[in-house]
């Protein structure tokens, strides 16, 4: 791909997000400026119509920002047209969702495996050795309803990391899981992270698993701030 930056991973720049006809404008996104390095787990906590949503929209290549600049695995979004950005986010970004949407037909090993009869990435994963890496190898032949909430969102997590991407992003993934399983669950998202040099961005209202991120940054009214322990202020 062209218009490479320096830099993979994600950089956001003074992103703007306006939604509305001018008449009752709402700034989901209030000048924000991030950089998430490849290896990193970045939380994003903050109340209800903050921004969070409008956050991963953007940074996942879904919306435009109404101003600034997105880069994403080193491409600078506002280059590509609609067909280089849809292949942009299915070779090089994942989405982990709140209950893992997977399809009710096929087996585990098979919602791994489907990503890879679209995506054109050079350096995909082996989906059987993604299941066992993921704790799920002995399920590998089971449905989504043979699987419990925590099973489910083992496999989504390694649907979503098979084509290997550089950025992943990550919506409420605990919310249906008990606090054991949340914290396995979140546990193994840092250490996909941290082994695989992926940038990862999760927004979560659970803040029992803050202590395996790297970064905590909490939004308020479209803003972001550094929340991390000890840390200074980010944006
Ligand atoms: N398509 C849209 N049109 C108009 N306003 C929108 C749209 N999407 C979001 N908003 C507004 O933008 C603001 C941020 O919304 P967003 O969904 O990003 O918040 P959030 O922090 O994800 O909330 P929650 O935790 O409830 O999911 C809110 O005021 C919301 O009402």
């Amino acid at each position: 791909m062209t218009d490479q930056t320096s830099t993979s991973g994600l950089i956001l720049e003074d992103v703007t997000l306006v939604h509305g006809d001018g008449e009752e404008d709402v700034r989901a996104l209030d000048a924000i400026s991030l950089t998430v390095e490849p290896g990193e787990l970045v939380a994003v906590v903050g109340p209800s119509g903050s921004g969070k949503s409008s956050l991963l929209a953007v940074a996942g290549a879904l919306t435009a920002p109404t101003s600034g600049r997105v880069s994403v695995a080193g491409v600078d979004l506002a280059a590509l047209d609609r067909r280089r950005l849809t292949r942009l986010r299915r070779d090089h970004i994942g989405f982990v969702f709140q209950s893992a949407n997977l399809i009710p037909a096929l087996t585990a090993l098979d919602q791994v495996r489907l990503p890879l009869t679209f995506a054109d990435t050079g350096r995909p994963r082996d989906p059987a050795s993604l299941l066992d890496e993921v704790g799920m190898s002995h399920r590998a032949n089971k449905r989504p309803h043979q699987l419990s909430g925590g099973e489910r969102q083992r496999v989504g997590i390694a649907r979503a990391l098979v084509t290997n991407p550089q950025l992943l992003l990550v919506d409420e993934p605990t919310a249906a899981l008990d606090r054991q399983r949340s914290q396995e669950i979140v546990g193994l998202l840092a250490r996909e992270t941290h082994t695989r040099g992926v940038a990862t961005v999760m927004v979560t209202h659970d803040h029992a698993v803050l202590h395996h991120c790297d970064r905590v940054l909490e939004m308020t009214d479209g803003r972001l701030a550094d929340h991390t322990p000890t840390a200074g202020v980010d944006s």
